[in-house]
């Protein structure tokens, strides 16, 4: 199992972040977690990650059974997309330097560069359709093309999970539509990592990601195949709002009912 989330609480003194949560993700599902602001989606992405510890229940990534593994080695193979990480980067790099420094996991790029990685960082980046922003640094390059260059960084070390954390925030409606159908490819293809799409919008949910996870107030809502989850009914019911869901070459579009 690609994740294995079973019973797993998070508790901060008096406050329970994250309640009971059962999660189970299989290779070759796409999945997107979809969650208003505070529902809990950064707390559990860094419990994934394991940056931090759950008070109660047990976690298992990519195998790797949390207390009797090397979260350092885990954390190789988990692509982590997120703005936090934007804000880390250094203005004066290069995309290509940015793509490079995937392999080696750094901010910056320290180690030496042998022609097989730039070729497969060119590889990627072409794939992407951001081969133009090679030579551009990073601090003149748009949010979207900051995105590409990020999730190029992330594919570089051949990820087996690949979690992009909100990717279209601030992007206007072009380069969102963009970036998404870069993301479509990657995740057709193949030897795709499985990903994991953080969202707000049930908009951006595209049909490769055949599963949604939907959270609230730190519990698991609903977690299944999207098609069953993103219905008018359950999400007027997740949002406490009446809305109506259309659905249009496979995509879903959410609109909030008038009174
Ligand atoms: N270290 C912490 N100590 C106490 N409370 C915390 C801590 N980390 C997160 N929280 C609380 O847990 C809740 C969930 O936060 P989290 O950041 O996971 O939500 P989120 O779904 O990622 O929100 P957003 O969409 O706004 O990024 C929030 O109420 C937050 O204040």
């Amino acid at each position: 199992m690609v994740i294995d989330i079973r019973n797993v609480s998070w508790e901060r003194g008096e406050n329970t972040i994250l309640k009971e949560m059962n999660w189970q993700v299989q290779p070759g599902e796409h999945w997107c977690l979809l969650g208003l602001n505070g529902s809990g989606k950064t707390t559990l992405l860094n419990m994934i990650n394991g940056y931090i510890w759950p008070t109660r229940g047990e976690i298992s990534i990519l195998g790797n059974k949390f207390g009797e593994t090397d979260l350092r080695e885990l954390r190789k193979k988990i692509g982590w997309v997120s703005t936090a990480l934007q804000q880390k980067l250094y203005g004066s790099e290069t995309g290509l330097k940015i793509a490079l420094s995937g392999k080696f996991a750094s901010i910056g790029l320290y180690e030496q560069i042998e022609e097989s990685d730039e070729l497969q960082a060119e590889a990627i980046m072409d794939q992407l359709g951001c081969s133009f922003l090679k030579n551009r640094t990073y601090q003149t390059m748009s949010q979207g093309e900051r995105q590409r260059i990020l999730i190029a960084r992330a594919l570089m070390a051949k990820p087996s999970l690949l979690i992009l954390d909100e990717p279209c925030t601030g992007l206007d409606i072009f380069a969102r539509e963009q970036l998404l159908g870069m993301i479509h490819s990657v995740a057709a293809q193949p030897d795709a990592p499985t990903i994991v799409y953080v969202t707000h919008h049930v908009e951006e949910i595209l049909p490769v990601f055949s599963h949604t996870l939907l959270i609230k107030k730190g519990e698991v809502y609903e977690a299944g195949q999207t098609k069953d989850v993103l219905t008018s009914g359950r999400m007027s019911r997740f949002f406490d709002v009446p809305v109506e869901i259309e659905q249009k070459d496979g995509r879903h579009w959410l609109y909030v009912k008038r009174g």
